[in-house]
């Protein structure tokens, strides 16, 4: 069973307005001059924000209000607040033929094999002359899902990332891109749930990280002889 981020607490959103109103008969893509239809954009905040998995026209990285993700969500297939939180991810922006295909994958991806529900949630772009937030969709993991886990320590879910990995990949590895990507993108956000686990995994696992210590404190140690 592995962890991923979802968010069990959110703030009401006002119900969702239809996402793709269109008055052709044709799908998406197919419209008369379907570049020209308005794009739809995805908001990341876990797996998608490093492994999209779907074709894109462009991406911001940014942030949604009202939501903190948390690693709650265990999933046995890909990788086993009232504060105005934040979550920062990516949000891609997907045009034409590509919305359809991308709603098809995620769908797939997130709905029926993650557990997620989807909503639509204001994303606000980091750049520093964005102007009005971006209106995006998010796949957001509700306690009613079957995969929910519920809260549980760092060094809990920590241990439990340690020992999960899936057909897509171990859950180590989601955990780390996920914060490096935070670190290296996101440098001015705050995200301390995420960083504490991942302190906790390198505190379990020092072959993780070596720092200038552990190869002294390693070197240091008498090699027990073989034979
Ligand atoms: N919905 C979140 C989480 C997405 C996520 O991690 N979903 C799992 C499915 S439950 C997944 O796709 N995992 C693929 C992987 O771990 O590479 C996001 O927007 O990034």
């Amino acid at each position: 069973m592995k962890r991923d981020p979802q968010r069990p607490e959110e703030r009401p959103e006002p119900p969702p307005r239809p996402l793709l109103s269109s008055s052709s008969s044709s799908p998406p893509g197919e419209a008369e001059g379907a570049e020209l239809a308005a794009p739809v954009w995805i908001f990341g905040y876990g797996s998608l924000v490093w492994r999209p998995g779907f074709e894109f026209t462009s991406r911001k990285v940014g942030f949604i209000r009202g939501y903190s993700r948390r690693f709650w969500q265990g999933d046995t297939f890909h990788r086993g607040s009232e504060k105005m939180a934040c979550t920062w991810g990516v949000a891609y922006e997907v045009r034409g033929e590509q919305i359809a295909a991308s709603l098809e994958y995620l769908n797939m991806r997130e709905a029926v094999l993650g557990g997620y529900d989807t909503k639509l949630v204001k994303f606000h772009p980091q750049e520093k002359d964005a102007e009005e937030p971006i209106l995006a969709l998010v796949y957001i993991a509700t306690p009613q899902n079957p995969s929910y886990l519920g809260p549980a320590s760092e060094e809990d879910i920590a241990a439990q990332i340690i020992v999960s990995s899936g057909c897509a990949g171990h859950n180590i590895e989601y955990l780390l891109r996920l914060a490096d990507f935070m670190r290296y993108f996101c440098p001015q956000a705050e995200d301390k749930h995420l960083f504490s686990i991942e302190e906790a995994l390198i505190s379990i696992l020092p072959c993780l990280y070596y720092t200038e210590e552990s190869l002294e404190e390693t070197a240091s140690v008498p090699q027990k002889s073989k034979g």
